[in-house]
C-alpha cells in the first residue's frame, strides 16, 4: 500500500515563483514546518516553539516587573545602619511572629539593654529582656501595616571578609509617605526602648562606626564630687548644645572640648557616662592606642561622627608611648619612636588637625581623659580644642562621707525594709544594718551610746550621723573614690562592719601607698638617669 501526500494546487504566478514575497515565504515555511514530518523537523519545531515560549515569558516578566515597580515600594536596610536596628526592634515586637510557622528566635535586643533571655511566660524582668521572634532568613514573610500589605525578607550577604544581614521591606503602595510612617513608628519604638539607656559606638576593622553596646543611664547624683563641679559641667554642655545659632553668627566652630584629668579612679569615666544620659547623647569611643589607627583614619572617623554626640578619647596620652608633647617627640630610630611604630600610628599634628581641621564634625562634644595632664602638649590643651578643664582629685572627706551615705541608702520599699517593718522594726537577727545612738537613758548615768546597732536598718538621719563619723576616718585627698567604693563593696549591706573596719583598712592602704611611692620613686630616679620619666607608676597608685 502506498501513501501519497496530496499537496494543495499551486496558485502562484510565474512571476511570484521567480521572486516570492516575504509573507508568502514565511507562510511557506510555517506550512512546511507544521506539515512536514521527520526527526529534523520535530527538533526544529521543538526549538522554535520553545524559543517563542521563552520570549513570551520574558516579555511577561518584564511587564510584571515594571508593573511591580509601580505597585511596590522596596526598601533595603543593612545591618550596620541604625535604621536596621529600629526596624528589627519594631518587628520583634510584632505579634505576627508568635503565630508564624517559620520563624527565627533572637536573644539579641538590637542595641537595647542586655542580651534578652527571658522566655514568654517567665515572670522576672521586664518586657525588654524577652526572647524575640523574627522572620526567618532567606524566607519571605508578610504582614499588614496600616492597611498596606508588606513583604519582608532577611538575608545574609557576604561583603569581603564579612557577612552582613540585609532586610528588604516591600510595601504594596504608591505613596512614599508610608515608608516615612514606617520609619517613624520603628524609630519611636526604638526611642522608647532606649529612653533608659545610653548607646555606645566604636569603630570596626573597616573603620566604620558600629553600635557595640548600650548601658543603663547613670544618675548624675551617683557621682560624688566637690560641690558644684558636676553641675557646672552639665550646665556648660547644655548651654553649648543650645547655642548653634550663636556660634554660627560669630563664625566660631560649633564644637566644645572637655579635658578631664586627675588620678585614676576619681570618676572621670563615670561622669561622662552620666552626662551622656542627662544630655540624651550617644557616646562614640575613639581608641587612640589602637594599632591600625593613623592620621587619615582618625580624620575620617571624626568627620563621620553624627552632629550631636559625645566623642570620647580615654587616656588621650596613651596614643603615644612617650610624652604627648611636641618638644619631647623623639627622633626616628630612637626607642620611643620604635614603640610608637608598634602601637597607634597617629601623630600629634594629625590629632590636632582631626580635632579642629575642616573635616571635624560640628556640634559634637569631645571628652578626653588623662592621668597625665602635664605630659600633654599645650597645643592640645588650648581653648578651642579643650575648652573646659576639670581636675578630678583623690577623695575629700566630704566625698567619702557622701559615698558612705549613698552606698548604704536603704532601697525604696526593698525586701530588707519590708522585712524589718513586718517584724516591727526588729528583725530578730543581724540584718546587717545598724542604727546609731540606741542606748537606754538611766537616771544620773550617761550611757555609753553604741554607734551601731545591727538590729534595725538605718534611716536617713542615722546615715547622716554614720557618714559623718566614717569620713572622719578618711584622710583628705589620699585615697581614690574607686578604692573607697571597693572597700564598701566588701561590706555590702553591713555599714556597721564597714565602720568597724575602716581604721585598720585606711592604715593598711596608707602603708601600701608608702611602699608604692617608695618603689615608684626608686624607679623614677633610675628612669631619670636614662633621661625619661614614667609617670604611669604614680598614676596607678590608688587603684
Ligand atoms: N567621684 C565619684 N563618685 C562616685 N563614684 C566614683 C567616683 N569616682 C570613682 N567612682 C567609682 O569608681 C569606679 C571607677 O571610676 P571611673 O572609672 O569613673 O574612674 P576614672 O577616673 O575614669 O579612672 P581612670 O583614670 O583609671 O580611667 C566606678 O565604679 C565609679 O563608680
Amino acid at each position: 500500500m502506498s501513501t501519497q501526500t496530496e499537496h494543495p494546487p499551486s496558485v502562484a504566478t510565474a512571476d511570484q515563483d521567480a521572486h516570492p514575497s516575504p509573507s508568502s515565504f514565511a507562510t511557506l515555511m510555517i506550512t512546511s514546518l507544521l506539515t512536514s514530518s521527520g526527526p529534523t523537523w520535530d527538533l526544529l519545531r521543538f526549538f522554535i516553539i520553545g524559543g517563542i515560549a521563552e520570549v513570551i515569558r520574558r516579555c511577561f516578566m518584564f511587564i510584571w516587573r515594571r508593573l511591580g515597580d509601580q505597585l511596590w515600594i522596596s526598601v533595603t536596610l543593612e545591618e550596620w545602619d541604625d535604621s536596621y536596628n529600629w526596624l528589627m526592634l519594631w518587628l520583634s515586637k510584632k505579634p505576627e511572629w508568635t503565630r508564624a510557622k517559620d520563624l527565627s528566635l533572637s536573644t539579641h535586643s538590637f542595641g537595647i539593654g542586655a542580651i534578652a533571655a527571658l522566655v514568654e511566660g517567665e515572670k522576672d524582668g521586664n518586657d525588654q529582656n524577652k526572647i524575640r521572634f523574627l522572620p526567618s532568613y532567606d524566607r519571605t514573610a508578610s504582614l499588614w501595616y496600616r492597611g498596606h500589605y508588606v513583604r519582608l525578607s532577611r538575608s545574609r550577604v557576604s561583603e569581603g571578609m564579612w557577612m552582613k544581614q540585609v532586610l528588604t521591606v516591600k510595601i504594596l503602595a504608591r505613596d512614599h509617605e508610608i515608608v516615612n510612617q514606617l520609619l517613624l513608628d520603628a524609630k519611636s519604638a526604638w526611642k522608647i526602648a532606649k529612653a533608659e539607656s545610653i548607646f555606645i559606638y566604636a569603630y570596626d576593622a573597616r573603620n566604620e562606626w558600629r553600635l557595640v553596646a548600650s548601658r543603663p543611664k547613670r544618675p548624675l547624683s551617683s557621682i560624688i564630687l566637690d560641690t558644684g563641679i558636676k553641675e557646672k559641667v552639665l550646665d556648660d554642655a547644655k548651654d553649648f548644645l543650645d547655642s548653634k545659632q550663636w556660634y554660627a553668627e560669630r563664625g566660631i566652630p560649633f564644637r566644645r572640648g572637655y579635658l578631664l584629668y586627675g588620678a585614676p579612679g576619681t570618676g572621670k569615666t563615670s561622669i561622662i557616662h552620666s552626662l551622656a544620659g542627662e544630655l540624651g547623647l550617644d557616646v562614640y569611643i575613639i581608641s587612640l592606642s589602637r594599632s591600625n589607627l593613623d592620621d587619615n583614619v582618625l580624620q575620617q572617623l571624626i568627620s563621620d561622627l553624627p552632629e550631636k554626640c559625645i566623642a570620647l578619647m580615654e587616656d588621650i596620652d596613651a596614643a603615644f608611648h612617650h610624652s604627648l608633647n611636641r618638644e619631647t617627640e623623639k627622633p626616628e630610630g630612637t626607642a620611643a619612636a620604635e614603640n610608637k611604630e608598634e602601637g597607634s600610628k597617629i601623630t600629634l599634628s594629625g590629632l590636632l588637625n582631626a580635632l579642629d581641621g575642616v573635616g571635624a564634625q560640628e556640634g559634637r562634644l569631645l571628652f578626653a581623659t588623662t592621668n597625665r595632664y602635664e605630659a600633654l602638649d599645650h597645643a592640645l590643651r588650648r581653648p578651642g580644642r579643650m575648652d573646659v578643664h576639670v581636675e578630678f582629685k583623690l577623695a575629700s572627706q566630704y566625698q567619702a562621707g557622701e559615698l558612705f551615705k549613698r552606698f548604704y541608702k536603704p532601697e525604696k520599699a526593698g525586701p530588707r525594709k519590708a522585712e524589718a517593718a513586718a517584724n516591727g522594726g526588729e528583725s530578730g537577727r543581724d540584718s546587717g544594718y545598724c542604727t546609731p545612738l540606741q542606748g537606754k537613758l538611766v537616771e544620773n548615768e550617761v550611757p555609753e551610746k553604741p554607734l551601731c546597732s545591727r538590729k534595725k536598718g538605718p534611716d536617713a538621719a542615722d546615715l547622716v550621723r554614720l557618714g559623718e563619723k566614717f569620713k572622719d576616718h578618711i584622710p583628705d585627698r589620699e585615697i581614690s573614690m574607686a578604692a573607697l567604693q571597693g572597700y564598701l563593696m566588701t561590706h555590702k549591706g553591713r555599714p556597721c562592719d564597714a565602720m568597724e573596719g575602716v581604721e585598720a583598712w585606711v592604715q593598711n592602704e596608707m602603708e601600701k601607698r608608702e611602699k608604692e611611692v617608695k618603689s615608684a620613686g626608686e624607679s623614677c630616679t633610675s628612669h631619670q638617669q636614662e633621661g625619661k620619666i614614667h609617670l604611669s607608676r604614680f598614676a596607678r597608685l590608688f587603684m
